[in-house]
């Protein structure tokens, strides 16, 4: 089996939690556009959802496989949430951004009842920071946010570059909401919840891929079959809306 069948089948997992009537977060990546794919599918037979994109990329794909979309204006609160992820410790606790969607994937999130997160076994760790922790910020001085930021990780014992995100053609990666994204190459990051609140006291952060107290529940698909991740004493998100 391969990383793309666990993919699939940790996102067939997820369609079970969905309900007939369900507002729905659609997360952005590989795993989460299976996940859109396979809801376009139950959409065709009948099954009566909306969902709301956390990128561009999610809506066009929404949009080729028949998932009816609504917005965050008019759908502030939503049922539940499926996206990916790059990284999930055993609390929980998870690393995203890699697609360069982590601003509205949060606000998703959030405005959520629940979250669930789908996954192949690689993105399951020990420990978060492997995965460069992506961190999105307004372009205007950006080269100072980017010193600050290597500045409060020295002082938090946190080594490693960090580093603009550029795409082939050289240029800064700019997100769906304007902005640039850094990446964070700590390697480990022992007290993801200190990092967290250290970063979004910094200007010109806007926001960061620590997704903390979010998720409710994670499929996570490998050669042993789907296995779940719960949190053993979840505690709600003060920024958690829904
Ligand atoms: O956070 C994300 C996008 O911003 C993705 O969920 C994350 O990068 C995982 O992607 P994939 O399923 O392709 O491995």
């Amino acid at each position: 089996m391969s990383i793309q069948d666990f993919k699939r089948a940790a996102a067939e997992a997820a369609l079970a939690h969905v309900e007939p009537g369900m507002k729905l977060g659609l997360g952005t990546g590989s795993t989460a556009a299976i996940f859109v794919e396979l809801l376009g599918q139950k959409v065709e037979q009948g099954l009566d959802v909306v969902g709301v994109p956390t990128s561009e990329a999610t809506r066009e794909l929404a949009e080729r496989f028949g998932v009816p979309l609504t917005t965050m204006k008019d759908e502030p609160e939503l049922d539940l949430t499926i996206d990916g992820a790059d990284e999930v410790d055993p609390q929980l606790r998870l690393i995203k951004g890699g697609g360069g969607a982590l601003l509205r994937e949060k606000i998703v999130a959030c405005a959520s009842k629940r979250m669930i997160v789908i996954a192949d076994e690689s993105k399951r760790v020990e420990r978060l920071g492997k995965f460069p922790l992506p961190i999105e910020v307004v372009p205007f001085g950006k080269e100072s946010t980017l010193r600050a930021i290597a500045k409060l990780a020295l002082r938090l014992g946190l080594e490693g570059e960090v580093v603009l995100r550029r795409s082939e053609d050289g240029c800064p990666v700019v997100t769906d909401s304007g902005h640039v994204i850094l990446d964070g190459h700590f390697h480990r990051i022992d007290d993801p919840e200190g990092l967290a609140a250290a970063l979004v006291s910094l200007p010109g952060v806007v926001e960061h891929g620590l997704f903390l107290g979010l998720a409710s529940l994670a499929i996570i698909a490998g050669e042993n079959g789907v296995s779940t991740i719960e949190p053993t004493q979840f505690q709600q998100s003060p920024r958690r809306i829904a």
